[in-house]
């Protein structure tokens, strides 16, 4: 996807957006949901753990990066889940993947106000961020799979 913006000159520059990866660590039929400490615009707002993939980054690295920073834990990344997800006018994407722990971690809440796993039918039992709604939804089912 590419982006326009109109320079002083009236020419028009394109601009890849700004990939943010997302992890959705699946477990037992429940996705680890994480709720953000900060900004203050957003805490409180649940979001799957992840980030910005820094240049020269591929995004596997940047999930497996931004897992062990935020959770303390290792994952092995799978899947794409849902679509990408524009953001702030288009300046950035979210792009979600499946993924599971590793070697038995156990999730910690190192940058997050609260983790909880939830089941498919506890998905809206929290205020996700607009970006993740459609993904969201296109996860339901994956925890819905005996
Ligand atoms: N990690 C993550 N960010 C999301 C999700 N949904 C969503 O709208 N965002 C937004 C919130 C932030 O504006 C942006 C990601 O920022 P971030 O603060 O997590 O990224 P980062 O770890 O690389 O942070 P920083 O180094 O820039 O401080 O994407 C999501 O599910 N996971």
């Amino acid at each position: 996807m590419r982006t326009e913006r109109i320079t002083d000159g009236g020419q028009s520059e394109r601009r890849e957006p700004k990939v943010v990866v997302g992890a959705a660590i699946v477990s037992g039929g429940r996705v680890l949901a994480c709720a953000r400490s900060a900004p203050p615009e957003v805490a409180g707002r649940w979001e799957f753990p992840g980030g910005k993939v820094e240049p020269g980054e591929t995004e596997t690295a940047a999930l497996a990066r931004e897992c062990v920073e935020e959770l303390a834990v290792r994952v092995e990344v799978g899947d794409r889940v849902g679509p990408d997800v524009r953001m702030a006018h288009g300046r950035s994407l979210l792009r979600v993947y499946a993924a599971r722990i590793l070697g038995g971690d156990q999730p910690q809440a190192l940058e997050h106000a609260e983790l909880r796993w939830l089941t498919a039918d506890e998905l809206d039992t929290v205020t996700w961020l607009p970006a993740d709604v459609p993904i969201v939804a296109a996860l339901r089912p994956l925890l819905e799979r005996p």
